[in-house]
């Protein structure tokens, strides 16, 4: 007999059949990317069809900013985070920040829209001639998918690439045909990443830091990446080695009032390799160790330095100049190398000294250190935030000019309190803070400066609109002081274009609508400071504090004409 034929049922599809967007939806659910930071557009509204109450979308009014808050979200949470871009131009606009996410390590799910498949060959408005190109060499992946039905199958593997170590930033471009599409099925996965270096290899190294006579340890930023802070501070004590933090790190990973910690590397071959003489094993832990900002004459190392490093980026390990490399992630290996190592009784290293308290600008001998009148300098700020910072507090930095002052003055002191780029784009730090706050809600601090403010300035916008708990700090010294002062390094006495000066940040902020203050005199400093800070708890929204310094970065005559 022959069988009945099925009736036609035409375009509709069977009960369990999902599209696209719901194969998505559940997918980022599953995953805790509920909160999407973004820009949107029309190549992505099919996306936004029923948009799940359990979602929360948080608009970034350009795309890096976006990229940065995402960023300062997925730090805050260890988990990646999604963020949605408008087709080619949002690619474009965002792509200093994925290249900051890239070098930081910052797991983030990038979906970008692309104009509709039937559409591509005729070059349409808002298309992307190559997407899969344009992120790249910045992204860990990129892919169209060549089925809208692998939409979601992409997703999960990019994510599940994101999330495995050196995590990174991946990209997926979609059609904005797509999301209606039926979706191929998609198996749950568990990709368990955590790799440990060969033992023998680790048994050589704690050897070797047994019979040295005087180790450092170079903490980098995979250290509080990998949450590996207990075990290098283990591994320190054992040894009693000094303790260094790697050049221009975007993370701490080392209590810093620790009496075996000495300090921050500086990014200069002959510098850092001056700082490395007094050691004759030197373990660098999730660290590039060589980040230079600018060349030197001089070899990496001294001569009778031996240098270790692990890291879980085979490719980091391959490009170092010199030393042995041993690829793992560090918190299993640094745990191991902890328990092998012999509890040392060599001399520990001679504590770091505490620099001079600050003063007012032309304080003078008898000046008040709290400020009795006349300009503000950094040094100042800088002071007063570390009398009045809590222990636990997570501070954000994008102050070029003040880097050092900051490092000598502030003292980060637990796992995860600082964050900056560790890579150098800036407009990083403002929308960085946003998306740092909102992931776990707890007041955070950023110090800025007013360049690097400027990059980024709408993320005000989205602090207030979501009432990100932040304190803004800006230091505001006219301008691109850094790059003066690294012009005057090689002798340009006056650089173009680094005069910005006369910007009223306070009346910006509140005109993005978070408060704000101005201050100038010392003596008001102290009480702007407690307002800034304290007088703002977790559920009080931003607060931007404008503070003129005075670093003598812009005097009179050096102002561009
Ligand atoms: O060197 C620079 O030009 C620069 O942009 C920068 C970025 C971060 C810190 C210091 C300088």
């Amino acid at each position: 007999m022959k069988p009945k034929p099925k009736p036609d049922t035409g375009p509709t599809r069977a009960a369990e059949t999902v599209t696209v967007l719901e194969a998505v939806i559940r997918f980022c659910r599953d995953t805790g990317m509920t909160t999407v930071f973004g820009n949107p557009g029309s190549t992505e509204l099919r996306m936004f069809r029923d948009w799940p109450d359990d979602f929360t979308y948080v608009l970034g009014l350009q795309e890096s900013v976006a990229v940065g808050m995402a960023a300062g979200h997925a730090l805050g949470t260890g988990r990646a985070a999604l963020v949605s871009l408008h087709s080619a131009g949002g690619v474009g606009h965002a792509l200093g920040a994925v290249f900051n996410a890239y070098r930081d390590r910052v797991p983030l799910v990038v979906l970008a829209g692309q104009q509709s498949r039937t559409l591509t060959q005729l070059r349409p408005f808002l298309g992307a001639d190559d997407p899969v190109q344009f992120p790249r060499p910045y992204v860990k992946s990129s892919r169209q998918p060549d089925r809208a039905a692998d939409v979601p199958a992409v997703l999960a593997e990019a994510h599940r690439l994101a999330m495995s170590h050196p995590r990174g930033p991946v990209f997926v471009s979609v059609p904005e045909d797509d999301w209606d599409q039926p979706a191929a099925h998609v198996e749950p996965r568990t990709l368990h990443g955590a790799f440990t270096a060969d033992t023998g290899a680790l048994s050589a190294l704690a050897t070797r830091l047994d019979t040295c006579e005087r180790p450092a340890l170079v903490v980098g930023p995979g250290v509080d990446d990998e949450q590996a802070t207990a075990e290098v501070r283990a591994l320190a004590e054992r040894t009693r080695a000094a303790v260094w933090i790697s050049p221009m790190s975007g993370r701490s990973g080392f209590p810093e009032s620790h009496p075996l910690f000495q300090g921050f590397l500086p990014p200069a071959a002959d510098r850092l390799a001056a700082c490395l003489e007094a050691y004759d094993v030197v373990v660098a832990l999730g660290a590039p160790l060589f980040t230079y900002h600018f060349h030197t004459e001089s070899p990496p190392l001294p001569a009778r330095t031996e240098l270790f490093h692990l890291d879980c980026d085979p490719g980091q390990a391959a490009w170092l100049p010199t030393g042995t490399s041993i690829v793992t992630t560090l918190k299993p290996a640094v745990g191991q190398l902890a328990a092998l190592v012999r509890e040392s009784d060599r001399k520990p290293p001679p504590s770091r000294p505490t620099p001079l308290p600050a003063r007012a600008s032309g304080d003078g001998d008898g000046g008040d250190r709290n400020g009795d009148g006349g300009p503000i300098t950094p040094e100042l700020v800088l002071d007063l935030l570390q009398e009045r910072l809590p222990r636990d507090r997570v501070l954000v930095e994008e102050t070029p000019s003040h880097r050092e002052a900051l490092h000598a003055r502030v003292r980060i002191e637990s796992a995860g309190g600082f964050l900056t780029t560790g890579s150098g784009a800036l407009g990083w730090g403002l929308p960085l803070a946003v998306g740092r706050a909102l992931a776990d809600r707890r007041r955070v601090v950023c110090l800025v400066g007013d360049g690097s403010a400027l990059y980024s300035v709408q993320a005000l916008w989205t602090a207030a609109r979501h009432r990100a708990p932040v304190t803004y700090v800006l230091l505001d010294n006219g301008g691109y002081a850094a790059v003066r002062a690294l012009g005057r390094r090689i002798d340009i006495a006056s650089v173009p274009g680094t005069d910005i000066g006369d910007i009223d940040f306070a009346r910006v902020a509140t005109g993005f609508g978070c408060p704000a203050a101005y201050v100038e005199e010392s003596a008001a400093l102290p009480a702007a400071l407690d307002r800034a800070l304290a007088g703002h708890g977790d559920d009080d929204g931003p607060f931007l504090l404008h503070v003129r310094v005075d670093d003598g970065a812009f005097d009179s005559d050096s102002r561009d004409r």
